[in-house]
């Protein structure tokens, strides 16, 4: 069984390091002139999936966008789920889980066991109940070939109060968090399966990243202002594990599939061009 890290590897050598959210916000089901309802949310999420899933490395469904409409908007996350990876994307589905380590077991076997219907590559988690709550999402992902992407300094301006307050020994909270799950990935090649969320708004935290060894997707970028060139002051050494993520900057782009891709090629160009500095 492959590993979820050796997968995303190989998806960001051949197709890019790009991850796109599917965020089907009520604006934008609007603004593409679909109804606020689950057929709405199925063209939209079938668009998508037409427009970038056999070019996109990583596509990331928000799963709430899903849930608003019960059984129906679940039912559609999961098709959604098959047809991205059918077409060859690595799905994360962001959920950003988190709870004692019992119910993370039955979150780890909604999403990471393979024989589930909501089953994808990787999810989002939150460590905020203890890293080690999320162990049987680790245990789980690194038996079957998945992934998880830990919240360590979000995107979002609120995030800091917590994520940076300073622990007993000195370090801040978030620097607990990115130092176990750099201990999860020691001597994982060509990369570790568990990453990190570092929003690309947050500017230079001086947090230490250089010993994680997996992937660090940043959110933030386009729709909450942070651009390509942030990276370069938010990750500095690190830039190579960076995977970008865009949600609205890329989906403002359609209805139209060819204007999809067109936003998709733009904002690969400029994460290139930072990313290969
Ligand atoms: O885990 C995430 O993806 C995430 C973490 C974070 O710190 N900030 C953040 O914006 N996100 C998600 O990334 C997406 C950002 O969407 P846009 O602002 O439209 O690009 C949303 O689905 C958020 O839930």
């Amino acid at each position: 069984m492959e590993s979820f890290g050796t997968r995303l590897h190989r998806a960001v050598a051949e197709r890019g390091p790009l991850c796109v959210g599917i965020d089907p916000h009520p604006g934008l089901l609007a603004r593409w002139g679909l109804p606020d309802d689950v057929d709405g949310l199925d063209r939209f999420a079938r668009t998508v999936v037409g427009a970038l899933a056999d070019r996109v490395a990583v596509v990331k469904p928000q799963s709430a966008f899903f849930e608003r409409f019960g059984a129906r908007g679940v039912g559609i996350l999961e098709s959604t789920i098959r047809q991205l990876r059918d077409c060859g994307a690595l799905v994360l589905l962001d959920v950003k889980r988190g709870d004692i380590g019992s119910t993370v077991a039955a979150y780890a076997s909604a999403y990471l066991d393979p024989s589930g219907p909501l089953h994808v590559d990787a999810v989002t988690a939150s460590p905020y109940l203890g890293v080690g709550s999320l162990a049987p999402m680790f245990e789980l992902a690194a038996t079957h070939g998945g992934g998880v992407f830990v919240l360590a300094l979000t995107s979002n301006p609120e995030g800091a109060a917590v994520q940076r307050a300073r622990t007993a020994d000195g370090r801040t909270v978030a620097q607990t968090v990115i130092d176990e799950i750099s201990q999860l990935n020691r001597g994982a090649e060509p990369l570790g399966s568990f990453g990190l969320v570092v929003g690309a708004t947050i500017g230079d935290t001086g947090h230490d990243l250089s010993k994680v060894n997996g992937p660090l997707l940043a959110p933030g970028l386009g729709a909450q202002g942070a651009t390509a060139a942030d990276l370069r002051t938010v990750f500095g050494s690190s830039l190579s594990s960076v995977l970008p993520s865009y949600s609205r900057e890329v989906l403002n782009a359609g209805p139209d599939e060819a204007a999809l891709r067109a936003a998709v090629d733009r904002v690969l160009a400029d994460c290139r061009d930072v990313l290969a500095d």
